[in-house]
């Protein structure tokens, strides 16, 4: 590598985004300063003069407040995106690659098709890179005999996928998705081609009809929660028979395929994901100790062959390595629908703040997708030079462990036969061996926050000092199933939202903590995106603000607002106005359309009302102990009929009261006091130039929120808004607008 004089990989700033993004920022902060001057103005005013009502003007006040605090610690992101091409050509030679191991993890075989979790087991086994130098490794937290059967079905696949993607130089190494975009394919009719592409698929079709049919048995297929750790290296012969010289003699042709059901108990916490991913950091340091982990969610398949060498353009390169913990690749979604009415894309993640992230310390770590350092993980205390009870303090007491922190990949010499061997890795996988050790807390994944991943960067990467890398080209190197339903959309991000609120009110949280080391610690700008992140989830304060208290007194009659005619109108209005054109010019700037815009901004309402107040409250809950932490999985099985609703755009009504009743009710509310409040105005005259901003306000919310209103008055299919729902909604609102009217009338 030193004799090449080629970069292995080049970033540019993206000028034109930063000229257009600092002078937005200039202008809108300027905006912002001169809003809350006339605030503070307003509200001395009123408190001596008692002319206006005051309550309101306090909670719009905290309200402006907060979205003024979340948006000036947004402008990190905005301030040096910058973008990166890697150049794989020029890496070494293969036998200098470093090992890479590969961490999937799938919880239930009834929310996670085990047809999707196998294809992307296969995909991972199909990228390009030396067979001997890629461990996969399965984490089955459901602990079911369907998937450990699949698992040896895949194997036996692979057998043929992987020589056929690696003879062929397929690009898409995921056997679903390569036979279902078959048709599209550049037609390559070498005969040899045809022959074993029709043979590979047979035997897909096999392979896909094994899985159903052992599905199919059981309807429901059960996960055991209380079961001894199961560890198996999949191979021909079936359990750990003899691999250990078989896999020097035997010539790999794939790569090892590991399965992992690391001990459950129902009495003990397992940590969810992160839990599951610290039993394969140590199982696997014991098997093939790769320096490097790719982790995938099983809902993730690699789609480009190519991402494990674009990643180690970044981790091979000498200057950067040293401090680099991981290379982020972004989260694209196959099943997402072209007009993806619930925002999901997550757009502005994967293409406005992680390029934002790259140009000061690196983006955060997101979940699935991403080559780490394996020595990253283990904490601070690898660049220390400590005694054996140091580490045994921090990484428990398996001995084996501990060795392999200070060797190096070494897949040929472990022995799989070895009874001792398999002995000492089901302690490793074992519920009590993490008890009175630091993983969790300082070691691998931390447990603190549901959002492992988050949490984990901010505290132990990035917050050690590390730096991380984001690579997004144009062909996705991972493509997931994104969630289609409004309810699952709000479930997850009520998590996220839970998980984020719990890092904000902690003392981890990111405008406070710190490492003491000067050298360690991240810089302002870093700090204030992992601070945005925590924050985000308050929106529900103002929006919640915004959709109820303008409306009642406008109904009233009574101005919250400047006058059309005064000077800060024109304040007011440019704020808004200059705060949608830049969400526009960053959704056109990415390839997303007006229609793009105006679905973000309605789920970005619907989420604050709902998921974000949910997800706050369960984090305060959880803070005062009054509740315990929970991850649900996503679904990924797919209901045809809510599918369909789906891709024709339709939004998807069926989903719990909770999620549902507090959206209807403000659009009722909205639409009541927006009919109230004109009529008003027409009837008593005048009264327009004052309260222009509440109408406009109340319009701008009844507007967006027209899938709703068809939902509830037009739509007659199953996933309109339920008649029950409207009822109650209504109620709600008038109750809330009637005993409203009569506080501001007689207090
Ligand atoms: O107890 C558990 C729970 C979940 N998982 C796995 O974790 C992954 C992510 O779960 P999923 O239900 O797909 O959640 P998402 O909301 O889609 O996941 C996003 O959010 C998570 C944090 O909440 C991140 O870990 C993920 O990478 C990110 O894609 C899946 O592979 C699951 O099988 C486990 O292994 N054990
Ligand atoms: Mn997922």
């Amino acid at each position: 590598m030193e004799t090449n004089p080629l970069p292995l990989h080049l970033s540019h700033v993206q000028k034109p985004s930063l000229i257009i993004n600092r002078t937005h920022s200039l202008l809108h902060s300027t905006a912002l300063a001169t809003l809350i001057y006339y605030r503070s103005s307003t509200i001395f005013q009123t408190l001596k003069t008692r002319d206006k009502p005051i309550f309101p003007l306090l909670f719009l006040s905290i309200s402006e407040l907060i979205l003024s605090f979340i948006w000036v610690l947004s402008q990190a992101y905005r301030w040096r995106p910058v973008s990166r091409t890697p150049f794989p050509d020029r890496l070494p030679e293969d036998e200098e690659l470093p090992a890479i191991d590969v961490f999937i993890c799938t919880t239930d075989p009834n929310k996670e098709p085990t047809v999707d979790v196998m294809n992307t087991v296969v995909s991972a086994m199909a990228m390009d890179y030396p067979v001997d130098k890629l461990c996969v490794y399965l984490s089955d937290d459901g602990g079911s005999d369907v998937t450990l059967n699949a698992m040896k079905e895949a194997w036996r696949f692979a057998e043929c996928w992987v020589p056929f993607c690696r003879r062929f130089g397929v690009e898409t190494i995921c056997p679903k998705a390569y036979f279902l975009e078959e048709n599209h394919q550049k037609k390559d009719c070498r005969s040899d081609f045809l022959a074993e592409k029709e043979k590979v698929k047979e035997k897909y079709e096999e392979f896909k009809k094994c899985m159903m049919s052992s599905r199919e048995k059981a309807n429901i297929i059960m996960t055991n929660r209380d079961h001894p750790p199961l560890v198996e290296v999949i191979n021909e012969k079936g359990m750990n028979e003899e691999v250990g010289d078989g896999v020097g003699a035997q010539h790999v042709q794939i790569p090892l395929l590991v399965y992992v059901s690391r001990e459950k108990r129902p009495s003990l916490p397992h940590h969810f994901k992160a839990g599951a991913l610290n039993v394969l950091l140590r199982v696997s340091a014991m098997i093939s100790n790769s320096p490097y982990i790719l982790v995938l969610d099983c809902d993730m398949y690699c789609n480009d062959s190519s991402s494990a060498r674009q990643a180690m353009c970044f981790h091979l390169d000498l200057k950067m390595s040293p401090s680099l913990a991981f290379v982020q690749f972004p989260q694209k979604f196959h099943n997402i629908s072209k007009n993806d009415i619930y925002g999901n894309r997550a757009r502005s993640i994967f293409t406005i703040l992680w390029k934002g992230m790259d140009g000061l310390e690196g983006p955060c770590l997101s979940g699935t997708c991403f080559y780490i350092k394996r020595k990253a993980l283990y904490g601070s205390l690898m660049s220390e030079d400590v005694d054996i009870m140091k580490h045994k303090q921090y990484f428990g007491s398996s001995n084996d462990f501990i060795k392999s922190l200070r060797r190096h990949y070494k897949l040929n010499h472990c022995d799989f036969s070895n009874a001792m061997f398999f002995k000492e890795i089901q302690i490793l996988a074992s519920c009590a061996y993490e008890n009175q050790t630091k993983w969790g807390k300082k070691v691998g994944f931390l447990y603190f926050s549901v959002l492992e991943d988050y949490f984990t960067d901010f505290i132990n990467l990035h917050g050690e000092g590390w730096i991380s890398v984001y690579c997004d080209l144009a062909r996705p190197a991972f493509l997931g199933s994104g969630t289609t339903n409004l309810s699952d959309v709000l479930v997850q991000s009520t998590r996220w939202s839970s998980g984020f609120v719990e890092v904000a009110i902690s003392r981890f949280c990111p405008l406070l903590h710190g490492p003491k080391q000067k050298e360690k610690q991240m810089s302002v700008l870093e700090r204030m995106c992992y601070a945005e992140l925590a924050f985000v989830p308050f929106y529900f304060i103002p929006l919640w603000c915004f959709a109820a208290i303008p409306q009642l007194y406008l109904l009233n009659g009574i101005p919250l607002y400047p006058e059309v005619s005064s000077w800060y109108f024109i304040v007011f209005s440019f704020i808004f106005l200059s705060s949608q054109s830049k969400q526009i010019q960053e959704i056109l700037s990415t390839g997303g359309s007006i229609q793009t815009w105006s679905n973000e901004q309605r789920m970005w309402m619907i989420r604050s009302i709902t998921s974000h107040l949910y997800g706050s409250l369960d984090a305060f809950m959880k803070r005062m102990g009054m509740r315990t932490a929970s991850f649900q999985p996503t679904n990924k099985a797919v209901d045809d009929e809510q599918l369909k609703r789906y891709q024709m755009g339709k939004f998807d009504f069926q989903a719990s009261n909770m999620l549902i009743v507090p959206v209807v009710t403000l659009v009722i509310l909205n639409l009541v006091s927006l009919f109230g409040g004109v009529t008003r105005m027409v009837v008593i005259n005048g009264s327009f130039n004052e309260m222009f901003v509440q109408v406009g306000l109340s319009f701008f919310i009844v507007s967006m929120s027209y899938p709703i209103v068809e939902g509830m008055v037009v739509r007659k299919d199953k996933g309109r808004v339920p008649i029950s729902v409207s009822i109650l909604s209504a109620v709600i609102s008038m109750i809330y607008l009637l005993l409203g009217s009569f506080i501001i009338m007689y207090w």
